[in-house]
C-alpha cells in the first residue's frame, strides 16, 4: 500500500510547478492553499457522507465510500506537498504508533 502511496506522493511532487492549464494538481496549488483547504474539507464531507450511505446499503455505497476516502488522501496528500512537508513523514508517525494504545496514548497526554 505504501508503494502506491510513495509513487502518488513522487507525481504530485513532479507536478508542483507544471502548467495549470494541463494538471488538475498543478492547478490546485497555484490556487493556493486556501483552495487546496477547501477541497480537503469538501472531500471529507463527502466521504463522511458515503460512510453514512455505506451504512445500510450495498455494493455500490461501500465502492463509493472507497472513492471518495481515495479523494480524500488524494487531496491531503496535494496539502502536505503545498507546504514541503514529505508524506513518508505521516507513514513514519503512524509506523511509530504500532503498539502503542490509543487509549493509553491519550491517558499519558492527559497526565502531562
Ligand atoms: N489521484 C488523483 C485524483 N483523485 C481525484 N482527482 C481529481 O480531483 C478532482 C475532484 O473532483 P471534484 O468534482 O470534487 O472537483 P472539481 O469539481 O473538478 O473541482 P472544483 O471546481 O470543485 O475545485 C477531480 O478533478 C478528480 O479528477 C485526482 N487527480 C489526480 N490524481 C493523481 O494525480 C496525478 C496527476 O494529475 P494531474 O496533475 O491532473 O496530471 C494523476 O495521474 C493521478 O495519479
Amino acid at each position: 500500500m505504501s508503494d502506491t502511496l510513495k509513487q502518488l506522493a513522487d507525481v504530485l511532487d513532479q507536478r508542483r510547478h507544471a502548467d495549470p492549464d494541463s494538471s488538475y494538481v498543478a492547478s490546485l496549488h497555484h490556487k493556493g492553499l486556501n483552495k487546496i483547504l477547501e477541497k480537503v474539507g469538501e472531500e471529507a464531507t463527502e466521504a463522511i457522507i458515503a460512510a453514512k450511505d455505506a451504512t445500510n446499503g450495498g455494493a455500490d455505497e461501500r465502492q463509493a465510500l472507497v472513492a471518495e476516502t481515495a479523494d480524500l488522501w488524494f487531496h491531503s496528500l496535494v496539502m502536505l506537498s503545498h507546504l514541503g512537508i514529505d508524506s513518508q513523514a505521516v507513514l513514519d508517525e503512524l509506523a511509530g504508533r504500532f503498539g502503542i494504545s490509543g487509549l493509553d496514548e491519550k491517558a499519558a497526554r492527559d497526565t502531562q
